[in-house]
């Protein structure tokens, strides 16, 4: 290939790039809005394969071999099927990647697929890990996807997982947040912490929002369409938790939440943003599924102003309390390779820009 592709986080243009040199092929047209400002958002294919375990292929094995071993049966995806809530299903992707030996790709979650419980894992051929594609990679992608809280409507070209493509490692490192945050503020509270990674702790107060803190899900709901925005009514999935005085919520194991960061948070144009647990040893809860946070998010020149980091909130195993102002996570900085011409807010169909506490898009505003 003729490019000498440039460290850092690939941008639109760089993955627009990759795509013209036939690193990434897809069979189809991509969609509008699926070049996002440092992610390509990726597509589901035609079949799903409802398997009787998840699995990690493994060195010179093909997900493919896996599937025959494990598949209990076939789903035709091209009319649309649901997935139903605690299943686990492997689907093709129609990308498929040949990259550069110096191009290696991560994927995540999309938001709004952490927002509904959906949990989602790329597997490459010979994986050895869930998400992380080694550079170099040729070969097909497929998602694992099991539902955790609501039963999903998918179709062929659903997408519910995205991908960064980058050269090199340009995560920054304590002094580079400390300088960064000294340059661009990164949190909008002088009492957090920022060192490796900006730190961000949970709002259980609810201030501005007459006490409403979040939503736990239902059990037993109707099916939610993942391509259909602003379909849903808000009480027939959730129930609102509001603020009584405590400042404090015991997480169920069994259930789900969303809350919202009480800190605002921002991502300057030539960075990219992660989202991983404040502490791996304070295992008794997990606070992201989707981890990606675009460059511009909460950028006021972007119209972000304000911006809170919605999280997906789980307890493991056994009942937890959290309480206002628990740290609960970190967001790590990464370096664009390029500042990218469109910045989250400014690109075709940003649906999080500026939010406080905010469900996924499939659901009317709410109250
Ligand atoms: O756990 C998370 C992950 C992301 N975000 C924010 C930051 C990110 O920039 C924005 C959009 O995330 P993503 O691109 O993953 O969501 P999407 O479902 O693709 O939304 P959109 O259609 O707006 O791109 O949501 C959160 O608040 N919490």
């Amino acid at each position: 290939m003729s490019n000498t592709w440039p460290t850092g986080v690939f941008s639109a243009r760089l993955i627009q790039n990759l795509s013209d040199e036939g690193a990434i092929s897809a069979g189809r047209p991509y969609d509008p809005d699926q070049i996002q400002p440092a992610s390509l958002d990726l597509r589901l294919g035609e079949t799903a394969f409802r398997v009787r375990s998840s699995f990690l292929p493994g060195p010179g094995k093909t997900v493919t071999e896996r599937i025959e071993t494990l598949k209990l049966h076939e789903i035709d995806l091209t009319k649309g099927a649901v997935l139903e809530r605690g299943c686990v299903y492997i689907v093709p992707l129609l990308e498929s990647l040949d990259l550069p030996e110096t191009v290696s790709a991560s994927a995540n979650p999309k938001s709004s697929t952490g927002r509904l419980d959906i949990f989602t894992r790329v597997i490459s051929d010979a994986a050895r890990s869930f998400d992380i594609v080694p550079a170099g990679y040729k070969g097909a992608l497929y998602l694992e996807i099991s539902p955790r809280t609501f039963p999903v409507l998918v179709r062929t070209g659903s997408r519910l997982s995205q991908m960064r493509f980058r050269v090199g490692d340009a995560r920054l490192d304590a002094a580079g947040h400390k300088a960064l945050h000294a340059e661009q503020t990164l949190v909008f509270d002088p009492n957090m912490d920022v060192g490796e990674g900006v730190s961000l702790s949970i709002d259980l107060v609810g201030e501005g929002r007459n006490g409403l803190i979040g939503f736990r899900s239902k059990r037993h709901t109707a099916v939610v369409d993942v391509d259909k925005k602003n379909a849903l009514d808000v009480l027939d999935y959730w129930d609102p938790l509001v603020n009584r005085g405590s400042g404090e919520l015991i997480l169920d194991p069994d259930e789900f939440y969303i809350l919202v960061s009480r800190e605002s948070v921002h991502v300057p144009p030539d960075y990219a943003a992660e989202m991983v647990p404040f502490d791996p040893l304070v295992g008794e809860f997990r606070v992201h599924y989707a981890g990606f946070f675009d460059p511009g998010f909460g950028h006021s020149a972007a119209g972000g102003t304000g911006s809170r980091a919605v999280l997906e909130v789980r307890s493991r195993e056994v009942p937890f309390l959290l309480g206002h102002g628990q740290t609960i996570g970190r967001l790590i900085y990464e370096k664009m390779a390029e500042r990218p011409e469109m910045l989250y807010g400014s690109a075709l169909g940003s649906n999080y820009q500026a939010q406080s506490l905010k469900l996924s898009k499939h659901f009317k505003s709410y109250p």
